[in-house]
């Protein structure tokens, strides 16, 4: 049970006396998510909370990748799905995701593409407390120009857009300089049925949280302006300490 963090940490500053006979006290950890339809902004905005509040960014297509890349036999069981277009399934993904969270008991983390189903939700909420969701609402015309310019370094993950931040040279990852690709379910003809399955999978996470009191919902039609309210929010919940999370502050 990772409760918000270590057993000795609690949803607020909890104090501990150290080996030394110190007392300290240990920095709130902070836990999000991040949800939105395909094209929403997932990505792009976790990026820049991770860059701004220095929590860790955890992507689960990321963790499936690396999976995959790793050949685990949950990596191998994905890869079979992904290749279908399809979810992995709920036993597979928490099989995946919820040991790696058990490593990041001292951090704190904003998730993105996690939890994509109730059984998700549910399986995350018996393992920590988050303390806020953000939920992006953006109009399906935004995100149907959004996705049909977006390009993706396949090995990383890595997203570029050609009109919103494109690469430095045309078509190849600024990192590894490797080819870029296009989704073939970014395309608009499969944007309808993404975008329908999303909702119907997303209702019931997003009436958990909000019964929990914990979900923001921002709506937009550019990730520039959403910002500055996300990130004012966030500014009002994370304490500066959980910049260094496992900071500890010596106390008389
Ligand atoms: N929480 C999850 N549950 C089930 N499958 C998942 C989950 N997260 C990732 N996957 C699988 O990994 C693939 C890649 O995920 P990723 O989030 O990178 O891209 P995506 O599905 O194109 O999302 P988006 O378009 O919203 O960015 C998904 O298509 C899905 O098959
Ligand atoms: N034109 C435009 N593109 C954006 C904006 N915000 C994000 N994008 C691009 O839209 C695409 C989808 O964003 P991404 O962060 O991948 O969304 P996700 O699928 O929710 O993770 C990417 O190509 C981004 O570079 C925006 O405000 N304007």
């Amino acid at each position: 049970m990772l409760r918000n963090g270590t057993a000795s940490v609690r949803n607020d500053t909890d104090t501990v006396r150290g080996v030394a006979g110190y007392k300290w006290r240990m920095a709130k950890l902070f836990r999000a998510v991040i949800m939105g339809p395909p094209g929403s902004g997932k990505g792009t905005i976790s990026e820049r909370i991770a860059q701004r509040f220095a929590l860790t960014r955890l992507s689960s297509g990321d963790f499936v990748r690396e999976n995959i890349a790793a050949n685990t036999d949950a990596g191998v069981l994905a890869k079979t799905y992904i290749e279908r277009g399809l979810l992995v399934p709920d036993h597979v993904m928490t099989r995946l995701l919820l040991p790696r969270l058990e490593e990041m008991t001292r951090h704190s983390w904003l998730m993105d593409g996690f939890p994509r189903t109730l059984a998700q939700a549910k399986a995350l909420n018996s393992t920590c407390d988050l303390d806020l969701v953000i939920s992006l609402n953006i109009p399906y015309e935004t995100l149907k120009e959004r996705l049909s310019d977006r390009w993706i370094h396949p090995a990383s993950g890595r997203v570029y857009n050609m009109g919103f931040n494109p690469p430095h040279v045309q078509g190849r990852d600024d990192i590894s300089g490797e080819p870029l690709i296009q989704h073939d379910d970014d395309k608009p003809e499969a944007l309808v049925a993404r975008l329908r399955h999303y909702k119907d999978m997303a209702k019931p996470i997003i009436d958990l949280y909000k019964s929990k009191g914990i979900l923001h919902t921002f709506s937009g039609t550019e990730t520039d302006r959403i910002w500055p309210y996300i990130n004012s929010l966030l500014s009002t919940k994370i304490p500066s300490t959980s910049q260094t999370d496992t900071q500890r502050i010596p106390m008389p």
